[in-house]
């Protein structure tokens, strides 16, 4: 079953490629004997740009869950003939919520959730669903999110998706207060989802956590270890994926 890997940026798309498939060789290093060469990524429509390797695309979308959406519809509407793709993942680095999701940790989504669709209220946050205009929350396949969960060692947790990246304590509590079993925050799953939804696929969320979700501060931040643990969580991720017949 080929599946589409959605990425943010192209750090992250390299991480992805390079747990699949191996070490991808820096592009101003001739490759060597012991290289693949370097496969270059094709441009869609739109500019995006995806990898292909073996039964998987990774692309890159951009940032945010809009860039997200019209990414993954754009590679979907193009999908490959004849199969297309029968798995949707988005991945990437992501906020962990602590204690549960320390820096350098995976989660794996069993819930990817809109976390700031919705409306603010004098009684509280109203979500989309509960204003009458559609889902929240998309479920990820139980089984493949325990099976992806098992095999990477990530935390099996909900994934919230947000417009803007938590920075005060005060957030990081109401947010904690909404979802007390989320594990992360990043900004493109519900987006990845939605697309997915639209063509009848499920989808999967993978984070690599980069920082605490809470008081921002980017000197905590260590997006170089995430990185490595997305592509060491790919490593053990590409069997599991690649052996899955679907929703059973
Ligand atoms: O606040 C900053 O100065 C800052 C420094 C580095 C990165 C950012 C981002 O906005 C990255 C957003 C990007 O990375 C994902 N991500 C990573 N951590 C989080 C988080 O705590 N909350 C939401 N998104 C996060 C996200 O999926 C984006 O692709 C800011």
């Amino acid at each position: 079953m080929r599946a589409l890997i959605v990425t943010a940026v192209t750090a992250e798309a390299d991480s992805v490629v390079r747990g699949l498939s191996g070490p991808v060789p820096h592009p101003d290093h001739t490759p060597g004997p012991d290289h693949a060469p370097a496969l270059e990524p094709r441009s869609l429509p739109g500019g995006y740009l995806i990898h292909r390797r073996g039964a998987f695309d990774v692309l890159v979308a951009g940032v945010g869950p809009a860039a997200a959406a019209a990414g993954t519809a754009t590679a979907l509407a193009l999908a490959p003939a004849p199969a297309g793709y029968g798995l949707v993942v988005s991945a990437g680095i992501g906020g962990g919520f602590a204690p549960a999701a320390p820096i350098g940790s995976l989660v794996v989504a069993d819930a990817i959730v809109a976390a700031d669709l919705g409306a603010e209220t004098p009684q509280g946050f109203l979500t989309v669903t509960e204003l009458g205009f559609g889902r929240s929350v998309h479920l990820p396949p139980a089984e493949l999110a325990a099976r992806a969960a098992e095999a990477t060692g990530a935390l099996l947790a909900p994934v919230l998706t947000v417009s803007t990246v938590t920075g005060t304590a005060a957030r990081t509590t109401a947010l904690a207060a909404r979802h007390p079993l989320a594990g992360a925050e990043a900004m493109e799953g519900f987006g990845v989802a939605e697309a997915a939804a639209a063509h009848g696929l499920p989808v999967l969320e993978v984070r690599a956590v980069s920082n605490a979700v809470g008081p921002r501060d980017r000197d905590a931040w260590r997006i170089g270890e995430a990185l490595t643990a997305l592509a060491d969580g790919f490593r053990a991720l590409g069997p599991v994926l690649a052996s899955w017949g679907g929703p059973s």
